[in-house]
């Protein structure tokens, strides 16, 4: 369970997080949306320790991250960003964050596979394209079989096949009683996969509930969140 309470970052006057409230559920897809700029990351990044907040709290299982005695096999996350050196071989990444969390090599192996990048193990990152970084990001959150996993733009570079295994992969993880954080802009591919939605504007919640409580009045998620943001434009990708 993910629980954010009266959570504010501000940057110098800048209150990029304002006051927010929400929790994401085991046994659910949670969706975070907002447009560029809402505070989706900045939230995202106190949730994982990354940052502070200047006032709130941001717990996983109760508790906030940097007192976690497991780390990763509580938690798994896949920000922007967050690369591996891209000399290095994919299997011997996973291989050193394993090691420093005492997860067998067995589960690297396990992880590997069940992302689909058995085969390309053995290849530097520097050689992969954008959907296999996404998938060996996946897979390095997956080490710890953690129970809340978190997630910031996954889709982003997979092709058609690797969405929709995304897609399936994280209900049946949300299904098998785990809680699932997941922040993306593409709205089809959200309302396809999340069945609880935040939708969070200028660092304010403005809709929170089911898929089907905020989408209420609006004919896809997609109207929902422009209605809601006043993002006229859209979201962007
Ligand atoms: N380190 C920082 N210093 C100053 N301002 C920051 C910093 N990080 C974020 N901000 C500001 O905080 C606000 C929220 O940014 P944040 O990155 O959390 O939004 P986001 O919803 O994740 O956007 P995106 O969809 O573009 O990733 C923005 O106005 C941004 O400019």
């Amino acid at each position: 369970m993910i629980e954010i309470k009266g959570l504010s970052k501000h940057y110098r006057n800048n209150r990029a997080v304002d006051d927010i409230t929400f929790t994401a559920e085991p046994g659910h897809v949670t969706g975070f949306l907002g447009p560029n700029g809402a505070g989706k990351s900045s939230t995202l990044r106190i949730l994982l320790g990354l940052d502070a907040a200047t006032s709130g709290q941001a717990l996983i299982g109760g508790k906030r991250y940097r007192d976690l005695r497991h780390p990763l096999r509580t938690v798994g996350a896949l920000l922007d960003g967050a690369g591996p050196v891209p000399e290095r071989r994919a299997i011997d990444h996973l291989s050193w964050i394993a090691q420093s969390n005492r997860i067998s090599r067995g589960r690297v192996r396990e992880v590997l596979d069940l992302v689909g990048l058995g085969e390309a193990a053995r290849r530097r990152v520097k050689k992969y394209s954008l959907g296999m970084k996404q998938r060996l990001g996946i897979a390095a959150a997956l080490l710890g079989e953690p129970e809340v996993l978190i997630l910031d733009e996954p889709v982003n570079g997979l092709d058609p096949d690797g969405i929709r295994w995304v897609r399936t992969f994280l209900r049946d993880y949300a299904a098998a009683g785990r809680t699932v954080l997941l922040s993306s802009h593409l709205m089809t591919e959200m309302a396809g996969t999340a069945d609880a939605v935040v939708i969070i504007n200028r660092g304010r919640v403005v809709s929170q509930g089911s898929l089907a409580e905020v989408t209420a009045g609006h004919a896809t998620l997609e109207t929902a969140f422009f209605a809601l943001t006043g993002d006229r434009i859209g979201p962007r990708w």
